[in-house]
C-alpha cells in the first residue's frame, strides 16, 4: 500500500486525522514535527505542525520540512490536513501552503476538502456549514485567533493562493463519476485552476470525492476525507499502553462547544480558571500554583479540570486588555507549564481542549510521537506517548468537537 504522508497544522487536527486514518485500517504513526529518525512500517505517518496562526512564511516552510522528511520515509502520497473549519486568516496559512505542497509534490492540481458530516460539516455550493449554521454564523465567527466570517470557501481561499480556485458542486458530483472527471477536466486543464473546493454533505459524497482525487499526489482537506478511503488490513480498534490514576482536563479553547463542556464539568470535577493577568504577568509562577491547588484532589484520586474561560465576554476583555496574541501565548504557556507540572508530579492522563492549546503542552512535555488508540467521539482519539519511563495518555481535543460530558466520561473509553 502507498505510504500517506500527512501535515496537520495542529495537534488536535493530527490526532483527529490519525484516528480517522486507524478506523479505516491504516497502521499510523503521528510525529511531533518532522521525523527525523527511522519509522516503524507503518501505512500512514501524520506530523504534528503548530502552523495555524503563525506567519504564512513559516508556515511554508514547516510544511515544505515535513514534505521532504516524510518522502525520505518513503512516503509517496501526501496530505495537507486543516480544520474542518477552514481556520485561517486573509493571508493564510492554507493557502500559500497549499501553493508550497503543489510544487514540492508536483500534483497538477488538489481538492480542498474540508468537510466531515459526521461532524456536522458540511460544504455546499463550496459555503461550508457547521451543523445548519453557515460557517460565518457559527461559534467560528468569534475564534480568538483565526475568526470564520466568509462562509464562501472559493473566495476565502481565493484571497490566499496564487492559483486560480474552482469549485466541485454537488450536483455534478451526484451525476457521477465519469461527469466528475469532466468537470474536473474543464476546469482544471482548461480552466487552469489548481485548487477545486468540494462539496459534501454526506459519506456518500465524501466517497466520490475521494474516488476522483485518488490518483492525486497530493490531497487537502479535514479528516473527514480519510473515512472514505478504501479500507486498509490493519484492525480498526487500536490498543496503547495506558496509564492508571485521575485524568487532568486542561482547557484553553474557548469555542462555543468546549465552554459547554466545561460548564458540565464544573459541576462535577474540581476546577480552577487561570487568572487571566497572572498568567500575563508570568506564566511559569501561575502554572506552579494551579498544580498546587490540584495536587490534593489528584493524590485522593480525583480528576481535575484546569481552564481558561466561563464565557466568551471573558475573551473580548481579556483581548482588550492585554492584546490577542498576548494573552493568547500567556495562557498557552501556562497550560503548558500546568502540564509540565502536572506529569512531574505523577499525572499520566491529560485531556487538553484546543489546538493551539495543545500544540504548546505537547511541545512542553517533549514528546516526539504519539500512538493512535480508541476513540472517545468523532474526531477524538486516546493516545498514548511515552514520558518519563512510561506511557501517559493524551486525549487533544478540537475546540468543537465532542460531546457536552466529554470531560467525564473520556476515559471510559480508554
Ligand atoms: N480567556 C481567554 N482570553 C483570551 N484568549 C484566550 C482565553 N482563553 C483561551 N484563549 C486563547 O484562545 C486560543 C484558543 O485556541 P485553541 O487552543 O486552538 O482552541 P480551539 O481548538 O477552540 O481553536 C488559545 O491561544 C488560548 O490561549
Ligand atoms: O478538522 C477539525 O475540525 C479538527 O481536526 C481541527 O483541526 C481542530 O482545530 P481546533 O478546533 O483549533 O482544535
Amino acid at each position: 500500500m502507498t505510504v500517506l504522508g500527512c501535515m496537520a497544522d495542529d495537534f488536535t487536527g493530527a490526532t483527529d486525522l490519525a484516528g480517522n486514518l486507524v478506523a479505516t485500517g491504516r497502521r499510523t504513526v503521528i510525529t511531533i514535527g518532522a521525523p527525523v529518525d527511522p519509522l516503524p512500517e507503518t501505512d500512514a505517518v501524520v506530523v504534528a505542525l503548530k502552523t495555524r496562526t503563525v506567519p504564512a512564511a513559516d508556515a511554508v516552510r514547516a510544511a515544505l520540512d515535513a514534505h521532504r522528511a516524510l518522502r525520505e520515509q518513503g512516503c509517496t502520497r501526501f496530505w495537507f490536513k486543516y480544520c474542518s473549519t477552514f481556520d485561517s486568516t486573509p493571508r493564510g496559512n492554507i493557502g500559500p501552503v497549499i501553493d508550497a505542497l503543489l510544487d514540492a509534490t508536483g500534483a497538477p492540481w488538489t481538492i480542498a476538502c474540508p468537510a466531515f458530516p459526521a461532524n456536522g460539516r458540511t460544504v455546499y455550493q463550496g459555503h461550508l456549514f457547521v451543523g445548519d449554521r453557515l460557517l460565518s454564523e457559527s461559534g467560528m465567527r468569534h475564534h480568538p485567533l483565526t475568526p470564520m466570517t466568509d462562509p464562501d470557501l472559493v473566495r476565502v481561499l481565493g484571497a490566499q493562493t496564487r492559483h486560480p480556485v474552482g469549485l466541485l458542486p454537488h450536483a455534478v458530483l451526484r451525476a457521477g463519476a465519469a461527469a466528475t472527471r469532466a468537470h474536473v477536466e474543464r476546469l482544471t486543464a482548461v480552466g487552469g485552476a489548481r485548487v477545486l473546493v468540494t462539496d459534501a454533505l454526506d459519506d456518500a459524497d465524501l466517497a466520490a470525492v475521494e474516488q476522483c482525487a485518488r490518483e492525486l499526489p497530493l490531497v487537502t482537506g479535514g479528516s473527514g476525507l480519510a473515512l472514505a478511503l478504501p479500507p486498509g488490513a490493519a484492525p480498526a480498534a487500536a490498543t496503547i499502553p495506558t496509564a492508571p490514576g485521575p485524568l487532568a482536563v486542561l482547557a484553553g479553547s474557548v469555542s462555543e462547544t468546549t465552554i459547554a463542556q466545561t460548564a458540565h464539568a464544573r459541576r462535577l470535577l474540581p476546577h480552577r480558571k487561570v487568572p487571566v493577568a497572572d498568567a500575563v504577568a508570568d506564566p511559569p509562577a501561575t502554572a506552579r500554583h494551579l498544580a498546587a491547588w490540584a495536587r490534593p484532589h489528584l493524590d485522593t484520586g480525583n480528576g481535575v479540570l484546569v481552564y481558561s474561560a466561563d464565557h466568551r465576554e471573558e475573551v473580548r476583555d481579556a483581548q482588550k486588555e492585554f492584546g490577542a496574541e498576548r494573552v493568547a501565548t500567556a495562557l498557552e504557556e501556562t497550560l503548558a507549564a500546568c502540564a509540565r507540572d502536572l506529569t512531574a508530579g505523577g499525572v499520566r492522563r491529560l485531556l487538553v481542549a484546543g489546538g493551539e492549546t495543545s500544540g504548546a503542552v505537547v511541545s512542553a512535555l517533549g514528546i516526539r510521537a504519539l500512538t493512535v488508540g480508541p476513540a472517545i467521539a468523532p474526531g477524538i482519539p486516546w493516545t498514548s506517548a511515552d514520558h518519563r519511563g512510561g506511557p501517559l495518555n493524551l486525549a487533544l481535543k478540537s475546540g468543537n468537537f465532542g460531546p457536552e460530558d466529554l470531560f467525564t466520561t473520556a476515559e471510559d473509553h480508554l
